[in-house]
């Protein structure tokens, strides 16, 4: 296995810093890990969980000081300042880090236009936390084995990879990087209709919430098809399969293809700056 150099993360918002805490769960060293914030509280926060860290705040070059050393940087920042926070680094860069950003849009050859270092463009998503991320994983021109082994080895560490070509990216973004906010949103929504049904807010939540959770185990604990699980839900002639009736005929398949449609267009636009 690929150990993992020091890293650097600048932005450690909620991908980011999920990423680093389930990487620390993971048993990597925090004082491994250098974290650049933009607000002084935000840097305190990590520095008690043991990690290096420098905010904007306290010292306006403080992405250009964590990046010093670091054998991997991992662009946790939105995807409209990854040029500048490119340029503001550059200097600083160590020629051989390898540069591995999360964020959606911003191409391999943007970031490669801005730094020489070699770029790993990756979309995870927040279950990282726990370690139960599913991440694509895109090399850039100039990214190596070495350097592609760097980058899996920290989306190993907090989940699945999934190797594919950056043509592929956006369409998993949709599926994979938004998909804990499509289950989230559908967990509102069923949580909403058993308040319809006269259960208070937190029998509501109760029964949603464990219901997605317990489903989730059993997925994961069984290894079966979703297909098949459902099946053993759905009595034949009960209740279940008037349910599902209705929902096929709201063709929810439909809906899920033009939603990740209008996220892949989102992407592009993005892409587009
Ligand atoms: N939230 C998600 O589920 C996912 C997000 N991403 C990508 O992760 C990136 C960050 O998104 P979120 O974590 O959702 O946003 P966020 O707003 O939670 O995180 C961004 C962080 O960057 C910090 N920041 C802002 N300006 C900075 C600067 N100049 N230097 C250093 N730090 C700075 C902010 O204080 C914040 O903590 C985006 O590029 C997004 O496309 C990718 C996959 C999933
Ligand atoms: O909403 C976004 O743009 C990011 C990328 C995928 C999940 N969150």
């Amino acid at each position: 296995m690929t150990t993992l150099p020091p890293l650097a993360v600048l932005g450690a918002g909620s991908m980011a810093g999920a990423i680093v805490r389930g990487l620390i769960a993971s048993g990597v060293d925090p004082a491994s890990v250098a974290v650049s914030t933009r607000s002084a509280a935000s840097a305190a926060a990590w520095r008690a969980e043991g990690v290096r860290a420098e905010s904007l705040e306290e010292n306006p070059h403080a992405n250009a000081g964590v990046v010093g050393g670091a054998g991997a940087v991992l662009l946790g920042v939105k995807p409209a300042m990854v040029v500048d926070t490119l340029r503001e680094i550059a200097g600083a860069l160590d020629a051989r880090a390898v540069v591995v950003s999360v964020a959606a849009g911003i191409t391999t050859a943007t970031m490669e236009g801005v730094v020489p270092n070699p770029v790993v463009r990756t979309m995870p998503n927040t279950p990282a936390l726990v370690r139960r991320a599913v991440t694509g994983v895109v090399a850039g021109s100039r990214a190596g084995d070495a350097e592609l082994a760097i980058a899996r080895a920290i989306f190993q560490a907090v989940g699945t990879v999934v190797e594919l070509p950056e043509e592929r990216i956006d369409a998993l973004s949709a599926i994979s990087g938004s998909g804990p906010a499509t289950f989230y949103y559908l967990t509102e929504q069923l949580t909403e209709t058993a308040e319809r049904l006269g259960f208070t807010r937190e029998e509501a939540r109760l029964l949603a919430e464990q219901t997605l959770v317990g489903s989730a185990e059993l997925l994961a604990a069984t290894g079966e098809e979703p297909a098949e699980l459902r099946r053993r839900v759905t009595s034949p002639k009960g209740t279940t399969e008037r349910l599902i009736a209705v929902l096929d005929e709201a063709r929810l398949a439909d809906v899920f293809e033009r939603a990740a449609e209008a996220a892949i267009a989102r992407a592009r636009e993005m892409a587009r700056g």
